[in-house]
């Protein structure tokens, strides 16, 4: 194995398998949870909308993958500053059976100068994911933040509040994951001393091998060699999965074949 097909077969272990289209369907979600138990290995995760988490359940335990995690979103793509809308979500969300919920941070209201409406978000959805062992990730939304003061902000919010990941974005505005964010968000999570409990995941944008390696290795730089794995690092993604099949040499006929 070649050491890009040695980090290709490690990201794809990393991938929250992503499909947040308004035009989801039962089947585009029964297809994505068979294309995360892939040739080389499974995902992490797959990330989908909450109303297919009975669809997804159900598809990876017949398939007899149920280490497969099913992360969801809630005060998704919007990241509403309504506390009590995003905890009703995020409790229907584990009532439905989520592992992982991955929260939209009101980064609006951050803009606006207002601090706090994020802090009690994060801390009130976090109370309710405590309860059942669920994870959470807090999408910071660094795109539109911006800045590299606000998206430390935002990540030094959502940490202290109790976030078990930060995430950069929602896939859903103009400029999504960056190098640039992830080194910031990555150096808020070594200077608070939360490496051990605090993760951080790519979201939005992130496509090829060459992509996931450069993320990978600036984890690697600012956090150590082996901190990411499935606890500490993701990659959310919608469309990154055929290029690392690819890199490993499973072609698109082989996934043709399959499914
Ligand atoms: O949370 C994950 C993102 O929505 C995925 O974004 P993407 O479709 O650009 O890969």
């Amino acid at each position: 194995m070649t050491d890009l097909t040695q980090t290709a077969k490690f990201a794809l272990g990393l991938m929250d398998l992503t499909t947040l289209n308004e035009d989801d369907t039962e089947q585009v979600v029964i297809t994505l949870c068979q294309q995360a138990k892939s040739a080389m290995g499974n995902t992490a995760a797959v990330c989908i909308y909450p109303q297919f988490i009975a669809t997804a359940r159900q598809t990876l335990q017949l398939q007899e993958t149920p280490e497969i995690k099913i992360a969801t979103v809630t005060n998704f793509p919007h990241g509403n500053a309504d506390i009590t809308v995003a905890v009703a979500e995020t409790r229907a969300a584990i009532a439905s059976g989520a592992d992982e919920v991955d929260v939209v941070f009101p980064w609006r209201a951050l803009l606006a100068g207002d601090a706090e409406v994020g802090f009690a978000l994060v801390r009130d959805c976090k109370a309710v994911c405590a309860l059942s062992g669920v994870l959470l990730k807090v999408i910071i939304e660094s795109g539109e933040l911006q800045q590299a003061e606000l998206i430390r902000q935002a990540s030094e919010i959502a940490i202290d509040a109790g976030a078990d990941f930060i995430k950069t974005s929602t896939g859903k505005v103009p400029v999504n994951a960056t190098l640039e964010a992830a080194r910031i968000m990555l150096e808020v999570i070594r200077d608070k001393n939360k490496a051990d409990s605090v993760g951080f995941k790519a979201a939005g944008g992130v496509r090829s091998t060459e992509d996931a390696a450069a993320y990978l290795a600036l984890a690697a730089e600012i956090l150590g060699p082996d901190w990411a794995d499935k606890r500490h690092f993701r990659f959310g993604a919608s469309g990154l999965l055929s290029s690392l099949l690819a890199t490993c040499g499973v072609g698109q006929q082989d996934l043709q074949a399959k499914y």
